[in-house]
């Protein structure tokens, strides 16, 4: 058996999560080309130095006779070639060298649960993903590459120097794992088509050439080879019809016509509607045709008041600016229609428990909604709306509810342009919503069914060499003196590499998920807080009365609380997302703090956060986390992913006395001499010294990376997560940036590690996402920069000779 069969058959073994149904086959192809639709092109080897790596920054050294670390030794040389002096001085306080030993009897002892088995459970490296997957995969930015042709960079480098001309050495300190990844971000690909962007109509040809291929092996469908087997039967021209009118169908917010709808296309788009399949018949449904335009104003009136209410409460988000166009939409359109539904209507039909009569009335709508694209209108869904409001505005029967209001006319553009949004939201994938026999096994019909891990990994690539290039072009012909912008100029630069584009979208909106979790470590005495402070802060997070909401407010962004590890129960509100793997870890120090499965469930569900809140709308991730004792498991996994040693990564935390400090830095030592991790196996290193929001804020930064939206990371929790990050995914990096450097003195270890800067220095150490909210605007206006300065030749401005 080679070695490379060795490690073929470990990746078969790799297994996704029980609870989503065990083993599923590895290094699957994900279906999603054509799919996302709307965001930025694909991704190209990027050339180059560590763009973003200042060296003094980079520079860390352990102090002469500093203990070493136990799990890896051979790291204590990772630092011999960079400065002495950061650690020592920016940690006088810490006696690295004196450490206590663990407090006695302070919680009662459990057995230790065995580790879990990390052999033969790693996930492949990139390479080998590459080529499994290269018969299954539609390609979408970069999953299989070729081999490379250039020397080794880090791939989020975007080959230029802060310092305009000088050639840095990549980082001392970046791993050999974050090495391989480097390696392939520099292979040159050809690129690959623009994706079309789902904000601007589409030709028909365009979004034939979207739809996903079945692979060789799908079995054609009957209907391709086999003759009509009757005139009941669709020929080719209907069916392409009937499938053209529900991709074109489209909400349209405004650009309505006044001139009325005859008469006979409005009966037959009603008596569509009223074809609708019902719960036993029941037909629940009535429409109310309103053209009378004072009853139009005054729902009207109606809407503009929630949207007011609205408003206030969601200043400047996406649906702030969409909400007054169908206000308006409802008098500048002929024809409203209200679809109500009966809920009394058909006695004592057999499923009318379990299927509301408004399912009913729903596919009525739809009906409608279709039968109307095929006549040229347009249709809106004014969703803004009390419905019981409307119910009395229009003088319903008591009986009678509002399932919909419509409003229905021409309008000036193609019903087919899409007025859906503003260009902004993304529709999920179809291969995000189909799963396979299973919930969590995923895979369109034909195709190999495989995790969201594996999808997301393999989605994954490098920087757009093109748009990096002609970024960096622009930089230097800015009416600026060249370099003046220092870092600032190789953020721009990367945000174009990541969206493909020259200049890059504002990275806005954006939104922090603040993930939260409890940890069995807090036995240990790591911590002053008691660990209810968690769930209490998650509160306070959602009353809006923390310092993020305060952040956030600042910078327009919105704040998700995600429950993946709180001890306690958690009421549902708005704005949390009760997501809960666990009540808390296990004890890190005494063995595993998750089982893998748990690990697994965790990661995926930050990638799910992830794509929500970007099909959503969001730009810009920021990574924020809650987790009374996470300083911890941060520090555990930093010494695992980089080899430093606990006693140089292991801070003070929310502000540990000596005694405490003392404790903490044996801990660490402890849980990583308890079950060695294995860096092949990020994942087992989670698992066993992370905590669940670790785990979840690692899955978080892959879906951002995969959906090449920039994820701006918060402080030392955040930079923990980004290392395993990095250690499943190296290219994932290219999407992150460091928001601020935390005092905590594990986030520096960490982020010459990755070979990231940070933007802003303010001794901070809340976490929360703080840090990354006061770095949004820099990054934003970086991006900013190449969008909007003038050039020398366009505003004629001399260059200097
Ligand atoms: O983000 C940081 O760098 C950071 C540094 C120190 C503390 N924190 C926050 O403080 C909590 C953990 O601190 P501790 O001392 O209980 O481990 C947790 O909720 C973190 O969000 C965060
Ligand atoms: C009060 C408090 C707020 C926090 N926010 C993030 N971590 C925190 C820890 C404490 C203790």
């Amino acid at each position: 058996m080679t070695d490379h069969d060795r490690e073929d058959a470990r990746h078969r073994e790799y297994e996704g999560p029980k609870w989503m149904g065990g083993r599923t086959a590895p290094g699957l192809g994900p279906a999603l080309g054509g799919l996302f639709e709307g965001l930025p092109g694909t991704g190209q080897g990027p050339r180059g130095r560590d763009a973003m790596g200042d060296p003094s920054h980079r520079a860390l050294q352990e102090p002469q006779g500093a203990p070493m670390n136990p799990v890896r030794p051979e790291r204590h040389t990772m630092y011999e070639e960079s400065r002495p002096e950061q650690h020592v001085s920016r940690r006088p306080e810490h006696d690295h060298g004196e450490t206590a030993g663990h407090p006695s009897g302070t919680t009662p002892r459990t057995e230790p649960a065995p580790r879990p088995s990390m052999e033969g459970r790693r996930v492949p490296a990139a390479e080998e993903r590459a080529e499994e997957l290269r018969p299954n995969v539609i390609p979408f930015r970069g999953g299989a590459q070729p081999p490379r042709s250039t020397p080794p960079r880090p791939q989020w480098d975007t080959g230029a120097s802060t310092d305009h001309g000088q050639v840095d050495e990549p980082p001392m300190s970046v791993r050999p794992t974050v090495r391989d990844g480097v390696e392939r971000a520099h292979e040159t690909l050809d690129p690959l088509p623009e994706p079309p962007h789902q904000g601007s109509p589409r030709s028909d040809e365009a979004v034939e050439a979207d739809r996903p291929r079945p692979s060789p092996e799908t079995p054609r469908s009957p209907s391709d080879d086999v003759p009509r087997a009757s005139e009941r039967d669709f020929d080719e021209t209907e069916r392409a019809a009937v499938y053209r009118a529900i991709r074109e169908r489209r909400d349209v917010h405004a650009g309505f016509r006044p001139d009325p709808v005859p008469a006979d296309v409005l009966t037959r788009v009603l008596e569509a509607a009223h074809q609708a399949p019902g719960v036993g018949h029941t037909q629940p449904w009535d429409f109310l045709v309103i053209d009378d335009p004072e009853l139009r104003a005054r729902v009207r009136d109606l809407a503009e008041r929630e949207r007011a209410t609205y408003d206030d409460a969601h200043p400047d988000t996406r649906a702030h600016a969409l909400s007054g166009l169908k206000v308006e939409a409802i008098a500048q359109s002929p024809t409203n229609i209200a679809v109500t539904v009966d809920p009394t209507r058909g006695g004592r039909t057999p499923g009318r428990h379990s299927k509301p009569a408004s399912y009913s009335a729903a596919l009525a709508v739809e009906n409608l909604w279709l039968a109307a694209r095929t006549e040229g209108l347009g249709v809106g869904w004014v969703s803004l709306v009390d419905e019981r409001e409307v119910a009395d505005a229009l003088d319903l029967p008591s009986h009678l509810e509002v399932v919909a209001y419509l409003c229905v006319g021409y309008v000036e553009e193609s019903p087919t342009t899409d007025t859906e949004d503003d260009g902004r939201t993304r529709g999920r994938p179809l291969a995000w919503v189909v799963h396979r026999d299973r919930y969590g096994r995923r895979g369109l019909p034909g195709q190999e069914p495989t995790t969201l891990l594996e999808e997301t990994i393999t989605a994954i690539g490098a920087l757009d060499h093109r748009a990096v290039e002609e970024a960096r072009d622009r930089q230097a012909r800015m009416t600026k003196p060249p370099g003046s912008l220092g870092v600032l100029e190789e953020v721009s630069i990367r945000l174009a590499g990541l969206a493909g584009q020259s200049p890059p979208p504002i990275p806005e909106p954006a939104a922090v998920a603040v993930f939260a979790g409890d940890h069995g470590v807090h036995a240990q005495g790591v911590t002053p807080w008691p660990q209810e402070v968690t769930a209490q802060m998650v509160r306070n997070f959602l009353d809006g009365g923390a310092v993020v909401n305060a952040f956030a407010a600042q910078v327009g962004a919105e704040v998700t609380v995600v429950d993946v590890g709180v001890i306690e129960d958690l009421a549902p509100r708005p704005g949390l997302l009760s997501r809960k793997v666990a009540r808390g870890t296990a004890d890190l120090a005494r063995g595993p703090a998750m089982s893998r499965e748990q690990a697994l469930h965790a990661l995926e569900t930050g990638i799910e956060v992830a794509r929500d809140l970007v099909s959503s709308g969001a730009r810009c991730l920021l990574t924020g986390d809650m987790g009374i004792a996470n300083t911890t498991p941060s520090a555990a996994l930093i010494c695992a992913f980089t080899g430093a040693d606990p006693a140089l990564v292991t801070g003070r935390g929310t502000g540990v006395d000596d005694a405490t400090y003392g404790r903490k830095v044996e801990v660490v030592r402890q849980a990583l001499t308890v079950d060695p991790p294995d860096l092949d196996d990020p994942i087992g290193v989670l698992a066993s010294l992370g905590g669940l929001e670790h785990a979840a804020l690692t899955g978080f930064i892959l879906g951002g990376a995969a959906l090449r939206v920039p994820v701006l990371l918060d402080g030392v929790i955040a930079g923990s997560a980004a290392a395993a990050a990095a250690a499943i995914s190296p290219e994932s990096m290219a999407a992150c940036f460091a928001g601020h450097r935390s005092t905590e003195p594990g986030h520096d270890a960490v982020l010459e590690h990755l070979g990231l800067r940070p933007l802003i220095d303010l001794e901070m150490r809340l976490g929360e996402g703080s840090g990354a909210l006061l770095a949004l605007p820099l990054l934003q206006a970086a991006a900013r920069t190449l969008r909007d300065v003038a050039t020398f030749d366009t505003a004629g401005v001399s260059t200097a000779p």
